[in-house]
């Protein structure tokens, strides 16, 4: 079963009291950074924190993530630290091109080779944050089997964009569009960015309602309190759960029986249909709404 992503949660790297609270709130992963949430003069001590960190918190229960820098600042620095630390997936942050992650593919497998880890141990995550790596996103989707997955950065793209965040989004309907293509395409995830304004709940909840209608797997997201709500509103309705069930039932009786055709109250049920019903199998146990054992 595909890992959930529904929320990705930013943990400043050189906030020490951040790094060890941030396995409590039950964030699907948890994405330490190094970049922008942290000053040109923390650049060290937080990639050195961040090592340590993983090396020491039991974050066993979510995905770790670290957003690095680029490579041309001290990127290759923090690769080899949080390689070497066992991170789960490393995120480049502004990515224009497929070439940009063939780059930090190649410096990773050099320091997997350097301490004996498996190639490829180590997966990535691509952050499009501007009009170039849009319309590169297709490309970007495909450029190295380490990728699990793309994702907007929307506050770089409307700065790129000459434009700011409105409260309905318009202003992103390309980019997220575009990039959820590209990631599909490429079967890998798609995350959609934060939201800063962290007390308007109203406002984050619409925007979790649109990126979940749109399709993406989840949100990246600034703040703990953010978290619960993501995970309600990706939470399936009993009603969606039950016809999830079915579809399941309708598929092992058809398998037992031998039968190539699935039918479920006279309709025929076809191969999305049974995938839409394992997603929603997976989120409901997710939110604990049924129990691992049930289906
Ligand atoms: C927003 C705020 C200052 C609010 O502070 P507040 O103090 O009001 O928070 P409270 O709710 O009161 O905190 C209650 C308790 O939770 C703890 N707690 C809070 N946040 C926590 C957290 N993140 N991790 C662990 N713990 C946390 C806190 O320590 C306290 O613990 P305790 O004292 O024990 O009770 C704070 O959250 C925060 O700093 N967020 C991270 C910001 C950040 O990382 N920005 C960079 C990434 S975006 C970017 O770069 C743009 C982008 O690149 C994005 C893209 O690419 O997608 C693009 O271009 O769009
Ligand atoms: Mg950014």
């Amino acid at each position: 079963m595909e890992r959930l992503r529904r929320t990705m949660m930013f943990v400043p790297g050189a906030n020490a009291a951040m790094l060890r609270d941030a396995p409590l709130y039950g964030a699907d992963s948890i994405m330490f950074d190094l970049e922008d949430a942290v000053s040109l003069k923390e650049k060290d001590s937080a990639r050195t924190l961040v090592h340590f960190a993983l090396k020491t918190f039991d974050y066993s229960k979510s995905e770790t993530v670290v957003r690095i820098n680029s490579l041309d600042t001290v990127g290759k620095l923090d690769i080899e630290a949080v390689v070497l630390a066992g991170v789960n997936v490393i995120r480049l942050p502004k990515t224009e091109t497929a070439q940009d992650i063939i780059d930090v593919d190649e410096v990773i497998t050099a320091v997997e080779t350097k301490y004996g880890i498996e190639i490829g141990t180590t997966k990535m995550m691509a952050a499009i944050e501007s009009a170039e790596g849009t319309l590169n996103a297709r490309e970007i989707a495909k450029a190295s089997t380490r990728l699990i997955g793309i994702a907007l950065g929307a506050e770089d793209y409307v700065t790129n964009m000459k434009t700011k965040r409105y409260p309905d989004g318009q202003e992103l309907f390309f980019a997220r569009s575009y990039i959820l293509h590209a990631a599909r395409a490429a079967g890998i995830a798609a995350i959609d960015t934060v939201y800063s304004d962290v007390d308007n709940v109203q406002g984050f909840s619409r925007e979790v309602e649109l990126v979940k209608q749109l399709g993406f797997d989840g949100k990246s997201v600034i703040n703990p309190r953010q978290i619960p709500i993501v995970n309600k509103i990706y939470a399936p309705t009993e009603k969606e759960i039950q016809n999830a069930k079915e579809v399941i039932w309708a598929i092992r009786e058809a398998e037992e029986k031998g039968s190539g055709v699935i039918s479920l109250k006279g309709k025929m049920v076809d191969k999305p249909i049974v995938e839409r019903a394992q997603r929603v199998i997976a989120l409901a146990k997710a939110a604990k709404l049924i129990n691992e054992e049930e289906i």
